[in-house]
């Protein structure tokens, strides 16, 4: 027995490690402007992960939905960690797929504005954020529900909507294509009017967007709420109004520098559970996609609950 227990204390980590943890990458092959750097995952992966701990695969996806069916057959299946390979937009299907489920996110950012990536700190170099499974610093974060539909970054109505529904649209990726939207549209969008009830209080506001924030930012490290987390169990509701263009350089100058909040022309407000509801039945910005949700919008944070690699 104690020549037993003795060699137990002498075998390397890794041999009482149990079985390699099982990772499947799901790459989507469109998110983003540098397809390119796709095609090196799976030398990176080889390169970077540790093969005595991990096995892998590396799935290219066909559709949008396509993302979401993948990460859900995964976690049935029990792999235990889901890496996404895109932008937001990817995150958002790959994370409805597994919701719920004890597998763990990983983000390997190859999108246009890596909102969630920028806001986490995930280095944009494959090699890098791939280093961080080899890590497994697992944290809890919050999800957020919309109606029957559900967002990890931001999610919002107005004007952000329409850009974002332009930019889908528009074929291209790119922070150019983005701005040259926002840019093209601001001076013809007419604010619209809002009821929310934030937290059981009722709020009247007319806004060029009302923006549900969960983690700081849109993408491309614009920063919409600085003091935005992503695991505090709070969405930060941001009332925007717009901005008459003589001030818009004033403005443009605070969003760069990460204080938008103390602009007169936004407003934000911490809840746990937002009510909004508006006019007409326009689309909704979904971790930067476009979606029909219904005129009134429930939203309510879940809790820590998914598990995500982060540095
Ligand atoms: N084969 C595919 N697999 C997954 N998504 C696809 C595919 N073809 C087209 N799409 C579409 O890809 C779009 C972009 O995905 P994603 O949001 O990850 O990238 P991005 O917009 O470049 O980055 P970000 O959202 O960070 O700005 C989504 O609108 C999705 O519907």
């Amino acid at each position: 027995m104690l020549i037993f227990a003795g060699v137990l204390l002498f075998l390397p980590e890794r041999c009482m490690s149990g079985p390699k943890k099982k990772i499947l990458f799901i790459v989507n092959p469109v998110s983003g402007v540098h397809h390119s750097r796709k095609a090196v995952l799976a030398g990176l992966a080889a390169d970077t992960l540790d093969p005595e701990r991990f096995e892998w695969e590396i799935v290219f996806s066909e559709s949008a939905e396509h993302v979401k069916e993948l990460s859900r057959a995964a976690a049935e299946a029990g792999t235990n960690i889901i890496a996404a390979v895109g932008g937001d937009g990817t995150v958002n299907q790959v994370v409805k797929g597994m919701h719920g489920s004890n597998s763990v996110l990983a983000l390997i950012p190859a999108g246009s504005g890596n909102g969630l990536a920028h806001h986490l700190g995930i280095p944009s170099d494959i090699g890098e954020s791939l280093a961080l499974i080899n890590k497994m610093n697992v944290k809890p974060v919050d999800t957020v529900s919309i109606n029957d539909d559900l967002f990890v970054s931001i999610a919002g109505v107005g004007f952000d909507a329409l850009v974002a529904k332009k930019f889908a649209r528009s074929g291209r990726r790119g922070f150019l294509s983005y701005f040259r939207i926002v840019t093209n549209e601001y001076n013809y969008y007419r604010p619209r009017k809002y009821k929310l009830m934030i937290d059981g209080q009722l709020y009247h506001r007319e806004a060029l967007f009302v923006s549900f924030a969960n983690t700081n930012q849109f993408g491309y490290n614009t920063i919409i709420s600085p003091s935005a987390q992503i695991d505090d169990g709070l969405v930060d509701v941001c009332i925007v109004k717009k901005v008459p263009l003589i001030y818009a350089p004033h403005v443009v100058g605070l969003l760069l520098t990460r204080k938008i909040d103390a602009s007169d022309y936004v407003e934000v407000i911490k809840a746990r559970e937002v009510s909004l509801t508006r006019k007409k039945n326009k689309v909704v910005n979904l971790d930067g996609e476009p979606v029909k949700l219904g005129k009134a919008l429930h939203v309510r944070v879940n809790p820590l609950s998914l598990s995500m690699i982060v540095p």
